[in-house]
């Protein structure tokens, strides 16, 4: 595989980097700290540094690089960047997770070098535990000094056989008596994410062979989202790694810091550039939204960071009239009937429906009951990504490596021609099989594969309707002749047949739901990945993400009675959520849920106009 000179590689995909940016992508040597606002390209940047990194050879094979990412599908985004601009066999050396499944994989790999105390059975389950959870669990053990809050802060602090690190003996107790709770209480035992992060951690920590091989395997590191990691995160990095061995990369925002209520550092960047003597670099740009939406967005950001750099933007304006605006609505029935008529307007104007998100503050489900019905009255679907079908949310099934697989073939089952899906087809099946592009004799062979299983489900698609019925029968059949074997081989994450079963079912039923009353297998296809309906998440969920329009549902005094000019975390939500948008952001605000936030009004004045729903245009 020929190698390009580090000072013949350019940016691929993108026409420019910034000079910033350049100086960070040629740091190679030492650790970097990269912080920038909204849309400056940190994770298109990450993407870059990794092609450059494997397409130079300065990470050379059999080394590989780490990308640790919050959720599956910006792991899968920027695997999926590197995967469209790097021959396959560099592609592959680029490893892109997030925390939980980084934590899970060392687990699952070597739970045997457990003490025998902590360890779990192969079959565990993963269990989210609720505050009622852990107060039962309190009341059962008879504690009563501490609350669920202390509990969760317990079981995700403590080290597991770190006699040094000086919990005391009480704390100690509590831990290990939960720890056997979870895994002899009942006939399955369960592990929560921060558990399986403590028993990762002690992988990494306490055993000289595995640590060795981790931190030899990946010199490399990034991370993305930086200002949203735990302690509990950061610790298992630097059990892991060191400044001698590993260098990293981290790109984030401050002010996009939403996840304190769960633990993040306070001091992230602060602590990370000392622990790894980090170079600091800011970024300057804002590629994502256009001049009038930054101003804007200055605003905000200087309320929450007085001395933030005025971003400038890269984006580009396209739209006319507002892109900032407060609707002011009288009723709940007036505001989802307003709001509903205004997307069907839009998606008649042209703009694509999946282009248009919806966001709220929380409990997303409550909001999909009633615009869900408004809107596909108006011929326009909603779709609830954090909706779970099973035992997994749509947003995290469609980032599955067995999504990835299963969709083009299916495409190229439902459909007579589609170029894009036969060669998405071809990559993971040479994926499978690690056939190499300069294998001609591999490449025949897996395309000849390819050929066949498109057949076969091509004859199964057309003596089948596109009924709900119909789904379960064409996921098994692809399973089948792909090989169940082989799919779980080569995608670490799908070792255990919980975590394998648990995808395929949510798969099999996101498929006949999407089937439900089509017209047609393409068209149900379409629904799968959401294509021409409206997203609708939370400002969690939408972290990372874009969309030409954002509209965010319920800026009122009790939607959001938390938002206060001394909530920094709220603010920063604010921040995330407004963001968002490519083009125009606007916010709905109604009278009978709630009064107006008059301090926020005021801070952003006539940026953002009140407008009554009559006008709004
Ligand atoms: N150098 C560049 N040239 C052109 N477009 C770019 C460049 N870098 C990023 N973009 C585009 O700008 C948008 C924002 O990029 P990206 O999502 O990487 O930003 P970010 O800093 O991670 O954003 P945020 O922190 O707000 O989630 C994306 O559409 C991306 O494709």
């Amino acid at each position: 595989m020929s190698l390009v000179r580090p000072e013949d590689w350019v940016p691929q995909g993108i026409e420019e980097l910034e000079d910033r940016a350049w100086e960070a992508l040629r740091e190679t040597d030492r650790s970097v700290c990269v912080t920038a606002g909204a849309g400056a390209g940190k994770t298109e940047f990450l993407a870059q540094k990794a092609s450059y990194l494997l397409q130079t050879g300065l990470c050379l094979a059999p080394k590989r690089i780490l990308a640790i990412s919050f959720k599956r599908d910006a792991a899968e985004t920027l695997s999926a960047r590197v995967r469209k601009r790097c021959p396959e066999g560099q592609a592959r050396r680029f490893v892109s997770l997030t925390f939980d499944a980084f934590a899970k994989g060392l687990v699952d790999q070597f739970r045997m070098a457990v003490p025998v105390q902590y360890r779990p059975p192969a079959n565990y389950e993963i269990a989210f535990p609720t505050n009622d959870a852990l107060n039962d669990f309190l009341m059962r053990a008879g504690i009563h000094n501490i609350n669920a809050q202390q509990l969760a802060r317990i079981i995700a602090h403590v080290r597991i056989g770190d006699a040094d690190q000086g919990a005391p003996a009480n704390l100690q107790a509590i831990f290990d008596e939960y720890w056997n709770d979870q895994l002899h209480g009942r006939p399955t035992a369960y592990l929560t994410f921060p558990m399986i992060n403590r028993l990762a951690e002690y992988l990494v920590r306490a055993n000289r062979r595995i640590h060795a091989a981790i931190r030899m395997t990946y010199p490399v590191i990034f991370l993305d989202e930086f200002q949203d990691t735990q302690r509990a995160q950061f610790e298992l990095l630097t059990s892991a790694f060191d400044k001698d061995h590993n260098t990293f990369t981290a790109v984030g925002d401050d002010k996009q810091r939403i996840m304190g209520w769960a633990g993040a550092m306070p001091n992230g960047f602060e602590v990370y550039t000392q622990q790894f003597d980090a170079r600091p670099i800011s970024l300057l740009l804002n590629w994502r939204s256009h001049t009038d939406l930054v101003a804007i967005q200055h605003i905000v950001a200087q309320s929450i960071d007085p001395n933030v750099e005025h971003a400038v933007a890269r984006g580009e304006k396209t739209v006319d009239g507002h892109v900032c605006a407060i609707w002011d609505f009288g009723s709940e029935e007036e505001e989802i009937e307003g709001l509903a008529g205004w997307i069907a307007e839009q998606v008649g104007d042209g703009i694509p429906a999946h282009e248009l998100a919806v966001l709220v503050r929380n409990r997303p489900e409550r909001l999909e009951k009633e615009l869900g019905p408004a809107l596909a009255e108006l011929g326009v679907p909603l779709r609830n990504v954090a909706r779970n079908v099973g035992s997994i949310a749509i947003q995290d099934l469609l980032a599955e490596e067995l999504s990835e697989l299963l969709l083009p073939l299916l495409r190229l089952g439902a459909e007579k021609r589609n170029p894009a899906a036969w060669s998405l087809a071809q990559e993971q099946l040479r994926r499978l099989e690690a056939i190499s592009l300069d294998d001609d004799l591999g490449l025949q062979r897996s395309a000849a594969r390819t050929e066949a299983l498109v057949k076969s489900i091509r004859a199964y698609i057309t003596s089948h309707d596109p009924r709900a019925a119909n789904a379960v029968g064409a996921v098994a059949l692809l399973i089948e002749e792909i090989g169940e074997a082989v799919i779980r081989r080569v995608t670490p994450s799908y070792t255990r047949n919980a975590d394998f079963a648990r995808v395929v079912e949510g798969f099999e039923l996101l498929l006949s739901e999407c089937l439900g009353d089509a017209d047609s297998w393409s068209q149900a296809l379409d629904r799968f990945e959401g294509r021409n309906q409206v997203p609708l998440m939370t400002i969690h969920k939408s972290k990372g993400m874009e969309f030409h329009t954002v509209v965010f549902f319920g800026l009122d005094s009790n939607s959001w009675w938390s938002l206060t000019p001394n909530k920094m975390e709220e603010m920063n939500s604010f921040f995330v959520a407004l963001t968002r948008a490519k083009q125009r952001a606007f916010f709905t605000n109604c009278r009978d849920r709630g009064g107006r936030i008059n301090w926020l009004e005021s801070l952003l004045g006539a940026h953002v106009p009140r407008i009554a729903s009559e006008d709004i245009a």
